[in-house]
């Protein structure tokens, strides 16, 4: 039988996949806490919009205001979940769907961060998966619309990688990746830690760096200083879970350890990361130049950021294995200052660390 899906969280991630998967015939209810968008859904369907105009889409799927989620005990118990709040919203999302779970179910973290272990406090740590979406590049622009930055099925790219967190291949996450084939590409992993830290590290490159800059992927990887110290703060953030013992993955088409060669100064690594990024800036049929990462867009729309989720993760995982990060405490730094209304952002604020920190090598606190 076709398995019950609800989606906390339906912005942007939760939103597409969740539309993708009602336009693919499966049995699926959105979940969400923004009044307008609940109701523009009900009276549109999901508004869906690509780089290509066969992309764009009105799709009608079921979805509830979450203060209406009670509604979800009126048919079967869900048999899978995808949690895609922001992270600082995880452990009050998984509460809320706790109750309307079937003994079997599987709930599954759609989000950036870390957040299997807190889901498993909450469900149980047997109900627990993680999806990785790696180019995705989707923004809710509006109430019942996301706009995708990039192609769907991006070639060479596995946009999603499924994994259970103790890297165990089994029947339920061979049939969560075959579900999740019908919105894009997918990688069953066997190495979900190292599959996440390698996205935080590439979290860590692109989101408060847009935040704080204002600027798009692709206007921060055509300026040099830019892209040089967005190097630095991956590398920073690779070289903890390098030395935290995770197998890293590619950031991009590039390993991810290359990121932290760079930032310590070996010249071929650098260039390589440098082509890579550039490459890419250049290619505007494979990025929207208007793309920003989810932290931007937070910051450009005013809302609450997962700057202590990505940058305060890697901050405190570096203090427990004694790797210097000064890059990314810059970043959290200046966000904060953001969030809290003392700061417009503005490259000025990330230029003044990468002019006295890119050439230095890496230190040990
Ligand atoms: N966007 C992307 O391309 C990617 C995002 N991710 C990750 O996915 C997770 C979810 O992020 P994402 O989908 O981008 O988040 P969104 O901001 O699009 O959506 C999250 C929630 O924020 C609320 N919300 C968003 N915009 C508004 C608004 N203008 N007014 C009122 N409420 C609003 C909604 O509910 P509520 O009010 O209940 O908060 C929504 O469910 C995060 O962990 C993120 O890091 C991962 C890969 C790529
Ligand atoms: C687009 C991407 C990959 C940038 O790091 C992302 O994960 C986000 O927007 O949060």
């Amino acid at each position: 039988m076709a398995p019950r899906i609800a989606i906390i969280g339906a912005g942007a991630v939760g939103g597409y996949i969740g539309a993708q998967l009602a336009a693919a015939g499966e049995d699926v209810t959105l979940v969400d806490g923004w009044a307008a968008h609940v109701a523009a859904v009900r009276a549109y369907g999901f508004r869906v919009d690509g780089m290509a105009p066969e992309e764009t889409a009105a799709i009608p799927v079921t979805m509830l205001h979450e203060s209406e989620i009670g509604r979800l005990g009126e048919g079967p118990a869900i048999d899978l979940t995808f949690i895609a709040v922001k992270s600082y919203a995880t452990r009050h999302a998984a509460e809320r769907i706790r109750p309307f779970l079937a003994p079997g179910a599987l709930v599954v973290s759609a989000q950036n961060g870390i957040n299997e272990d807190v889901i498993g406090e909450v469900v149980g740590h047997g109900r627990v998966a993680g999806l990785i979406a790696a180019r995705i590049g989707v923004e809710l622009d509006g109430p019942g619309h996301v706009q995708r930055m990039v192609p769907r099925g991006s070639p060479g790219i596995d946009v999603f990688r499924v994994g259970e967190p103790d890297g165990r291949l089994t029947e339920r996450i061979e049939a969560l990746g075959a579900l999740l084939r019908k919105v894009d590409s997918v990688k069953v992993t066997t190495n979900l830690a190292g599959e996440r830290w390698s996205k935080l590290a590439a979290n860590a490159m692109r989101n408060g760096v847009s935040a704080a800059s204002g600027l798009s992927i692709n206007a921060l990887d055509r300026d040099p200083a830019l892209r040089r110290f967005g190097i630095k703060v991956a590398g920073e953030a690779i070289r903890v879970g390098e030395r935290l013992g995770f197998a890293l993955e590619s950031i991009g088409p590039v390993p991810a350890t290359l990121y932290a060669r760079a930032d310590e100064g070996d010249g071929a690594a650098l260039a390589k990361v440098e082509e890579a990024l550039l490459a890419a800036a250049l290619a505007t049929k494979a990025r929207s130049d208007a793309q920003r990462p989810s932290m931007g867009q937070d910051v450009a729309k005013g809302r609450p950021t997962e700057v202590e989720e990505i940058y305060g993760l890697v901050i405190a995982r570096a203090r427990e294995v004694g790797v210097a990060v000064p890059a990314n405490e810059h970043v959290r730094a200046v966000v904060r200052e953001i969030e809290a209304g003392r700061a417009k952002p503005h490259p000025a604020l990330l230029l003044s660390f990468a002019s006295r920190g890119t050439d230095q090598p890496a230190h040990a606190v």
